[in-house]
């Protein structure tokens, strides 16, 4: 990995810089598995998570999952309460469940995702961080790496300026723009199908996959150019 052909670094935030994709994953299951019980459906499993809701925006994971299961719901508002039966109540009584978590644990960056933060910074590569989530912020606090970041693209910009969520580019290509940065000239860092994907339609220089539980071949298959297990293994 030669970094010096890269002006920025566009990192995804939810396993890619803290492990807090696991903690979306369970919240995600604990939610759905509450609601399929009562329509006698199979459990949400790791498989459903990956294919339909891993990455991408809060809503649109859930009408991606409901839909796989041939389940259909009110859209409902951003209002709605945990308890409706909505795409956006089951979304809310998901966050709560996230948010309860990241309270009570707290959350910590990979270290070799922290290594890599403070080697860039070193060489002055502009960073930053490109997440569907609308908890981004909160998230890049908790872990002490907000300030180590030049520029923030999360949920609510997303939802603010209208861009599209991932897998269409729109969020990673306005990151570029805010950095003053060439596409061609950045890398996108992703754990996710939803986010290599977009990395791969944005015609960036380069889309690294990291494999926190997605698989490696299926990473590849969605578009990235090389796949590592921890961004230790890309340290300059
Ligand atoms: O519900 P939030 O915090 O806005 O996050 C939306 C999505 O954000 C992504 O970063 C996660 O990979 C998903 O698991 C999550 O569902």
């Amino acid at each position: 990995m030669d970094w010096s052909d890269f002006d920025a670094v566009l990192f995804d935030l939810d396993g890619v810089l803290t492990p807090t994709a696991q903690i979306h994953r369970t919240a995600w299951a604990e939610m759905f598995d509450a609601f399929l019980a009562g329509r006698d459906q199979p459990p949400f499993t790791d498989a459903d998570y990956f294919a339909h809701v891993d990455g991408r925006p809060r809503a649109d994971g859930v009408r991606a999952f409901l839909a796989s299961r041939g389940i259909e719901l009110p859209e409902g508002g951003p209002d709605d309460p945990e308890d409706a039966e909505t795409v956006h109540g089951l979304g809310n009584r998901k966050n709560a469940a996230f948010n309860a978590v990241l309270a009570r644990d707290g959350i910590a960056p990979y270290p070799g995702s922290r290594r890599l933060l403070d080697a860039l910074r070193e060489r002055g590569t502009a960073l930053a961080v490109v997440s569907s989530s609308r908890n981004a912020r909160p998230v890049l606090e908790a872990a002490g790496i907000r300030a180590d970041i030049d520029c923030v693209v999360d949920g609510l910009t997303a939802a603010d300026e209208d861009l599209a969520g991932k897998p269409a580019p729109d969020t990673f290509l306005r990151a570029a723009h805010l950095l003053g940065v060439d596409p061609a000239r950045a890398v996108v860092v992703e754990d996710a199908t939803s986010g290599v994907a977009a990395g791969r339609a944005g015609r960036f220089g380069l889309v690294l996959g990291v494999d926190r539980g997605a698989g490696a071949d299926t990473l590849t298959d969605a578009g990235a150019d090389v796949v590592v297990t921890d961004l230790d293994e890309v340290l300059p």
